[in-house]
Parts: structure tokens; sequence; C-alpha cells
């Protein structure tokens, strides 16, 4: 069985964060193993606190795993801070991790800071030259890249500058244009541009979404997917899981990532 690896923050919500993509390794057929990076108390409402567990915690999880199991891909999703994200960098460095997808989680859908501002530097230099895809949604892209997006040509030059950090390929979601009747997500390989395109549900229950899709995309990855199948799969997957997303909460509730699985069962 392939395996793949996150190293993110904990939701104990259930919706996002490692729980989140768990769930997705799970239901797309790889063994899921994890590093935490920080706990989140969380729920549909928001972020209620942040407590980092500090490198010390975050390397010897990885070491643990790479010493005994190894993994055939793995995601990053939330970091909190520069000192993490460097000795993740150490640590993708010395067990040459190749297939390793970035989502830059910085801010929570309510607002809550998930990477401190220090730590989008070392994000950018550290991080994205070892990457092999990264998955900025707008916000995020508009962070690495320093430009604004407004519309869909403003993504392409998002991307190109992104790509200049050294990472193989760029996919920027565009799930935050909301006024758009579809969600167009961008993928650049350098070169070209390829377009991922689905209906836009109207739906508040889409928190976890971009951890979701990025995890999707891992465990594409770990199973030998090309770069284009596995963008192509975890489309699939988060269309079919925010257009089941369930009513859990008083807020933002979690997409379904049993849907994809079901639909393809009934097929
Ligand atoms: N309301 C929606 N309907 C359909 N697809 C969506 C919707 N919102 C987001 N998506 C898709 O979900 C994926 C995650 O995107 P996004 O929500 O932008 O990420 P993030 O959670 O990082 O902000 C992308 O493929 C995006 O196009
Ligand atoms: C621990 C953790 N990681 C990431 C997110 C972002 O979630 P989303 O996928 O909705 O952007 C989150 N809310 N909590």
């Amino acid at each position: 069985m392939k395996k793949a690896l996150t190293i993110a923050g904990s939701d104990c919500g259930g919706g996002a964060g490692i729980q989140a993509d768990l769930k997705t390794f799970q239901e797309l057929e790889v063994y899921g193993m994890s590093v935490i990076t920080a706990v989140t108390a969380q729920n549909t409402l928001g972020v209620q606190g942040v407590f980092p567990l500090g490198t010390e915690a975050v390397v010897r999880q990885i070491d643990s795993i790479a010493e005994d199991m190894g993994t055939d891909a793995l995601k990053t999703g939330m970091l909190f801070d520069s000192a993490i994200i460097e000795a993740i960098a150490e640590k993708i460095k010395e067990y040459h991790w190749e297939k390793t997808v970035v989502d830059p989680v910085m801010i929570a859908k309510g607002g809550e800071t998930l990477l401190q501002q220090e730590a989008i530097h070392a994000l950018k230099n550290k991080l994205l030259p070892l990457a092999f895809i990264v998955t900025p949604n707008i916000p995020e892209a508009e962070e690495l890249s320093g430009i604004k997006i407004h519309h869909f040509p403003d993504m392409k030059e998002a991307a190109r500058i992104i790509s200049d950090s050294g990472v193989r390929y760029v996919m920027i979601k565009g799930g935050h244009h909301e006024n758009s009747p579809v969600s167009r997500d961008l993928l650049f390989d350098g070169r070209n541009f390829y377009e991922y395109t689905a209906k836009r549900f109207v739906t508040k229950n889409t928190h976890g979404t971009g951890c979701t899709f990025s995890s999707a995309i891992t465990a594409e990855l770990a199973k030998g997917a090309d770069v284009f199948d596995a963008v192509a799969t975890a489309k699939d997957f988060i269309t079919a899981a925010i257009e089941d997303g369930i009513q859990i909460g008083n807020g933002h509730g979690p997409t379904n990532h049993w849907a994809y699985r079901k639909r393809s069962m009934v097929k």
C-alpha cells in the first residue's frame, strides 16, 4: 500500500488540518501518517486557540516516520512559524523527499492567523524551492506574489511570479472568487497554463476545502499519478465533497470526504 504523510495543524473540529488530510488519504486508499505542528482549538465558528508544538516535537515526529516507514508523498499545511518551516525544510532535504505538496496555509476562513507574518519569508525561500507543487488560494497567492488578484489574468501573473521561487508546479485555487458561477483553478508548469473548472456551489459548508484538495493531490501523487491526473482527481474529489457538504455545527460546516467514493460505488 502506498503511504502519504501530512505535516500540519490539528483541527479538533475534524473539518480541516490533519483530520481532513487523514480522512482524504483514507478515502483515496493510501496509508495516512501525520506530523502535528500545532494544536488548534477550533470549530465551525472559528479558531478559539492556537498551541504550537515547537521544532523538537516536529522534527522527532518526522524522524520516527522516516527512519522506519518512509513515505511516497507528503504535504504541508499549517506550519505556524519560521523555525518550524526551516526545520521541516532541512528534513525534506535530508530524506530526499521529492513529492512534496505545499499548501501555504496562512489565515483561517474566520480571519485567525495560522502562519506568523515573519514566516512568509522562510516559506518562500526555504520551503518553496524544495516543493513539487504549491497550492495557494487567492489571498495566499497575493501574499506570495506581491500582486493583487482581481481577475483571472492576474492569477496567471501571480503564478509566474510564484514559480520563480523554484517550485515545479503552481496551482492557484479560485475558490475565493465568490461572484463566479464556476470554481476555476489554474495550474502553471513554468511554461503553460492548465485550467481546472467545476460548478460552483452556493454553500457555507466550505471548512477545510483547501486542506482536502491538497491532500487529495498528495494521495494521488503517492499512488504514482502524474501532476495533471493528480490535480484532476483532487478537483473531482473536492467538488463532490463540497456538493455534499455537511451541516454540522453553527458556522461553516465541513466538506463530506465520503462523497467521492460513495459516487464511484454507485456508478
Ligand atoms: N463554493 C465552491 N464550489 C465549488 N468549488 C469550490 C467552492 N469553494 C472552493 N472550491 C474549490 O475548492 C478547492 C479549494 O479552494 P479554496 O476554497 O480557494 O481553498 P482554501 O480553503 O485554501 O481557501 C478549489 O478547487 C476551489 O476551486
Ligand atoms: C489546523 C488548520 N489548518 C488549516 C486550516 C485552513 O482551512 P481551509 O482548508 O478551510 O483553508 C484550518 N482552519 N485549520
